[in-house]
């Protein structure tokens, strides 16, 4: 099985992915990897001349020396553009998926067509197409809705086209209430109902992949969609699922400053590109719904959900955009993140589907709690259904963060997908 991967996204996470694909196997994986295409925020760079061409002759991979430019390209926070058009690679330089849009409702842009044109172009020279999202973007979502409805295989560590609106979570994750929008045939877009609609759903859903979205490497989507998919009821989730945050708390418990043990997250490669997404809890809240809609929690959406910040919300407004002037004033937060710690109590994640409620905050832990005692990027969730009452609840625990870790989870949702059988012709 050979598998053209086009990649989305060369920070921290996507370059982590290149190198795990590259050392990948086919001993090991029973697949062949090539990357056809990469793309950061403003260029797709590819080695075909004509990228929706194809006529069946094998769609050109990336070589060696073109793709050990772009890793050190974007290490020294170069634009992918810098790497030239050396050879044959072409570089489209224009705002990569939604046409520049800041939403994640596009209609589609010129460059989603690029992207899907290639994919049906490798597709066509007998190649089985990945797209891989590691871009922490809104802009990628239809893109993604779009690209399984033809039949392309999608990876994403990317949360935010899972934790949008509904009907895009259903179009690419199965969910009981989610569900209820593909019966009906409702397009992820809002447009016109298609009487087909919950089978095509069904089928789209089954080429999408979005492990390493709520714990990196640690399997709990995986978890949670065999309980469903059984016929499980899932009543609570409860975790810890924030790597950054573990690690911040173990940290200060340590008596590092807050503000000192942020910065060493970011430069770690563990914080969300911007770090206020951790410390707001808005990136555990879209963990949390993820989790919820997937157990058939009935979650309007991210507004709807309470969110505790772990510093007070003044602590996040300082600098404005500028990442480094909110961290150079964040010592001003050291002392109460010092304070909670020193009271023993953990960055927790309450998803109750009977009350239909989610909670995201600072919680004191009761005695024997499966999440006590985690240190460092650990995550630890807790699941209880009919199957798994209280007291014998499926656990989950580890590692929850890191790039190496997120990428060994996107390689493991690549591997899968490579073996699952085609659904639909592009
Ligand atoms: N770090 C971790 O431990 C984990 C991270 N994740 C997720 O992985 C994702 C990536 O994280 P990380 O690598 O740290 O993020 P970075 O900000 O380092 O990298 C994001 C990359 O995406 C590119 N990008 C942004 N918008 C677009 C777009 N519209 N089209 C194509 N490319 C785009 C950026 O381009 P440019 O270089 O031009 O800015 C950049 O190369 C995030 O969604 C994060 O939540 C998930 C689990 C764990
Ligand atoms: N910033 C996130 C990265 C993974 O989603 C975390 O630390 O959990």
């Amino acid at each position: 099985m050979a598998v053209a991967v086009i990649l989305l996204g060369l920070g921290g996470v996507g370059r982590a992915v290149l190198a795990r694909l590259r050392a990948s196997s086919p001993a090991v994986t029973g697949t062949e990897f090539t990357i056809v295409a990469v793309a950061d925020s403003a260029s797709i760079l590819t080695a075909a001349p004509d990228p929706g061409g194809g006529g069946g002759a094998r769609f050109p991979s990336l070589d060696a020396p073109t793709l050990d430019a772009v890793v050190a390209a974007k290490e020294a926070r170069r634009p992918l553009a810098s790497v030239g058009t050396a050879g044959h690679p072409v570089v489209l330089g224009s705002r990569v998926c939604g046409g520049g849009g800041s939403g994640g409702n596009d209609d589609g842009s010129a460059e989603d067509g690029v992207l899907l044109g290639m994919a049906a172009a490798a597709a066509a020279a007998g190649d089985t197409p990945l797209l891989i999202d590691a871009t922490a973007s809104a802009e990628t979502t239809q893109l993604l809705v779009a690209a399984a409805a033809a039949g392309v295989r999608v990876v994403s560590a990317n949360k935010v086209p899972f934790s949008s609106d509904l009907p895009s979570f259903a179009a690419l994750l199965p969910s009981p209430a989610g569900d209820g929008a593909a019966a009906d045939g409702a397009s992820p877009d809002g447009g016109a109902a298609r009487p087909d609609g919950a089978a095509a759903a069904a089928r789209a859903r089954r080429l999408v992949r979005a492990e390493a979205a709520v714990a990196a490497g640690t399997p709990v989507i995986a978890a949670l969609t065999r309980l469903v998919s059984s016929g499980d009821r899932v009543h609570r989730i409860v975790g810890c699922v924030s790597g950054t945050l573990g690690v911040l708390t173990t940290a200060v418990a340590a008596g590092t400053p807050l503000s000192t043990a942020v910065a060493a997250a970011r430069a770690g490669g563990l914080t969300e590109p911007d770090p206020r997404a951790d410390l707001s809890g808005g990136d555990v809240a879209r963990k949390a719904l993820i989790m919820g809609r997937l157990a058939g929690l009935p979650a309007p959406g991210l507004d709807a959900i309470p969110v505790e910040p772990f510093v007070g919300r003044p602590h996040l407004a300082a600098g404005g955009d500028d990442v480094d002037a909110w961290l150079a004033a964040l010592p001003a937060a050291d002392a109460a993140a010092a304070a909670a710690v020193a009271a023993g109590h953990r960055y927790v994640v309450t998803v109750d589907v009977a009350k239909g409620t989610v909670a995201v905050g600072w919680a004191a832990l009761p005695p024997g709690s499966p999440l006590a005692g985690l240190a460092g990027a650990a995550n630890a969730v807790a699941i209880t259904s009919d199957c798994y009452p209280p007291g014998e609840e499926l656990l989950l625990r580890g590692s929850g963060a890191g790039v190496d870790v997120t990428a060994l989870g996107v390689l493991a949702d690549a591997v899968e997908l490579a073996h699952t059988a085609d659904v639909r012709p592009l």
